[in-house]
């Protein structure tokens, strides 16, 4: 991967290599990626994590608003290994410079985040949002043709075949899952599945709030609930005039079963198999 400085979106290649996984030279450069390593993680951070594609948008509404105030009022969605084409310097300088406390996402694997965040000592709290990857693959498809940062897929099939290839931005579904997956005894970090924000969001904004340690009351609970819809989302981001705006598409559990083939669906139930075998990890497709 090459340094630019220069990084306007029609002059760069959709995606470079570091260390063997893919990142969309647009937002993430390679300065940003060697900062990782020193990048200072505090104690009072909440950190975001997703694979691509699994909520991580959706989470973040419900934490910023179940934080409140200054965090509320200020928060984007900012991954220190950032640098958005629009900023005048990477996004982890602008974090370090952020009071505390901090509210940021990530979509790094584990091997590669700043290692306080990580580390056996941490005190930060960390979420990670998990989603079946048979609707990352399809949610992917989408957004890939939307957004400018992103190579549009030639078709549903490459997607298909690279998706499980592991030739996605941000790397191999299962690698990044599996890696977070190594924190899940971890008291610092609550894993949560998009599933299960689905099947039922109320419990589960009451879990994260009380993984923050905050007490919701039922006024504040409703307000989250209502919010954080499908619906009020796509209203919100729509109207966010940034990148943001063609995150929310469907909102769906199982959408995979209107795109995958049976030979396409019988592949990765066998990936995932080979992949997932004892990890105790499992989704819900449907
Ligand atoms: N409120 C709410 N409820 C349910 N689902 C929601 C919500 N907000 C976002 N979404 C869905 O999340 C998918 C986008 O994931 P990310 O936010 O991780 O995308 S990104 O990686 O930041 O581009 C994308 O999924 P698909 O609809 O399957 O494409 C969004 O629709």
């Amino acid at each position: 991967m090459a340094s630019s400085q220069q990084h306007s979106l029609s002059k760069v290649p959709p995606y470079a290599e570091y260390q063997g996984i893919r990142f969309p030279t647009a937002i993430v450069q390679e300065e940003s990626l060697d900062a990782m390593k020193t990048f200072e993680i505090r104690d009072d951070d909440v950190v975001i994590v997703s694979y691509p594609k699994s909520g991580i948008n959706w989470m973040f509404e419900v934490v910023r608003k179940i934080l409140g105030g200054k965090i509320e009022e200020n928060s984007l969605p900012i991954g220190p290994e950032f640098w958005p084409p629009e900023k005048q310097q990477p996004s982890y300088i602008q974090l370090l410079e952020t009071p505390s406390p901090r509210l940021m996402i990530t979509h790094l694997q584990h091997q590669m985040a700043p290692p306080g965040l990580t580390a056996p000592v941490n005190k930060v709290k960390a979420i990670v949002i998990l989603r079946n990857p048979k609707d990352v693959c399809v949610s992917s498809y989408y957004f890939h043709q939307k957004s400018p940062i992103h190579k549009t897929p030639e078709s549903w099939a490459v997607r298909n075949k690279d998706f499980l290839a592991g030739k996605m931005p941000f790397g191999d579904y299962f690698d990044h899952v599996l890696g977070w997956w190594q924190m899940k005894d971890d008291p610092h970090f609550l894993f949560v599945k998009y599933e299960d924000m689905k099947k039922n969001f109320h419990s589960s904004v009451k879990t994260i709030a009380a993984f923050l340690e905050k007490e919701l009351t039922d006024e504040h609970l409703a307000l989250i609930l209502n919010s954080c819809s499908l619906e009020s989302m796509r209203k919100t981001l729509a109207e966010s005039g940034t990148w943001r705006k063609d995150v929310v598409r469907k909102g769906m559990v199982g959408d995979w079963k209107n795109h995958f083939s049976a030979e396409e669906s019988a592949r990765f139930d066998q990936k995932y198999r080979e992949r997932m075998a004892g990890t105790g990890l499992e989704f819900d497709f449907e």
